[in-house]
């Protein structure tokens, strides 16, 4: 077994994607490996999607995704579109369907190169998001920060999507917070055990919002998709959209906009977007050491 494997530097909307190709092997990338690739600025990445041979019947691939401080997370929307779109090379296929520690995800390449994934049904179930405290109604649940009579931020919408996320409704622009000073206080309160991702989600119609995100094990990045999910399914569940909406993602480089769908007529939300490969290489699984490719030099920035 070479002590190598091919990966590929890929972004969703800016969201940093390593996509490794651990097919036909069955070592996974270690949290070591993680820790060292982020370190290095030319590979510091928010995710990495590790390919795994198929372990189900009737699924294309299995994927381990690492956050940036090497802890595992179950979901990651715009990994799995940049996945999707290196398998969509590589076999000329369109259409794949992945298993991850949350289940079951189908994905499609369309025509314009847009990739959309079926993220699965929301969970809001308290102890399953999960939340430390009994909620009977996770759609608004008791938790808040700064000045205890004037919170800078409070009354989140909690669920899962696979992994756990509140989502603050804020009335100012996402960027006028500093969610560099509250993510991490937020991302470990005790009241999310598993911790959480944290987004801001300011409602601008029935069918658009823009938002921000923390992200659990990775920190401020510049997108987060299964926190657009989660920011459109709780902004129709608390009735402040439809079904149907356009998240335009603040901070993503270049600025742009993933469409959502929680699907009325099996609860299944559907989330597109584009994915972007920037540049491939080798790395070892094991430590994270790893090289470009010959022509890495004219794509890497
Ligand atoms: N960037 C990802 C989310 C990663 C989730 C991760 N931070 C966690 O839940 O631990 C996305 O596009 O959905």
């Amino acid at each position: 077994m070479s002590a190598t494997v091919e990966f590929a530097r890929m972004n969703g909307l800016g969201n940093k994607i390593l996509v490794v190709d651990m097919r036909g092997r069955p070592d996974k990338v270690t949290p070591a490996a993680a820790v060292a690739l982020n370190a290095d600025p030319e590979t510091a990445f928010d995710q990495i999607m590790a390919i795994h041979d198929p372990k189900a019947d009737g699924t294309d691939a299995f994927i381990d995704i690492l956050n940036s401080d090497g802890s595992k997370a179950q979901a990651c929307g715009n990994g799995t579109r940049c996945v999707v779109q290196a398998l969509a090379a590589e076999t000329g296929r369109k259409a794949f369907t992945f298993q991850t520690v949350a289940g079951i995800l189908n994905a499609v390449e369309h025509e314009d190169g847009t990739i959309s994934v079926d993220m699965g049904k929301p969970v809001f179930d308290w102890d399953r998001i999960p939340l430390a405290e009994e909620f009977h109604d996770t759609s608004r649940i008791e938790l808040q920060i700064g000045p205890i009579d004037n919170p800078v931020l409070h009354s989140p919408s909690a669920m899962s999507m696979g992994n756990p996320h509140a989502i603050f409704w804020v009335d100012k622009d996402v960027m006028s917070y500093d969610l560099a000073r509250f993510g991490p206080l937020l991302e470990n309160h005790p009241m999310f055990p598993e911790r959480a991702n944290i987004t801001l989600a300011q409602v601008t119609s029935p069918t658009s919002m823009t938002t921000r995100t923390w992200e659990r094990g990775a920190g401020l990045t510049l997108a987060c998709g299964s926190a657009a999910c989660s920011a459109a399914v709780s902004a129709a569940r608390t009735g402040r959209t439809g079904r149907r909406v356009m998240i335009n993602v603040a901070s993503a480089k270049p600025p742009g906009t993933l469409s959502i769908e929680w699907r009325e007529r099996d609860d299944h939300v559907i989330m597109t977007g584009p994915a972007e490969w920037e540049w491939s290489g080798r790395l070892d699984p094991a430590t994270g050491l790893w090289s470009g490719d010959a022509d890495r030099g004219a794509e890497a920035q």
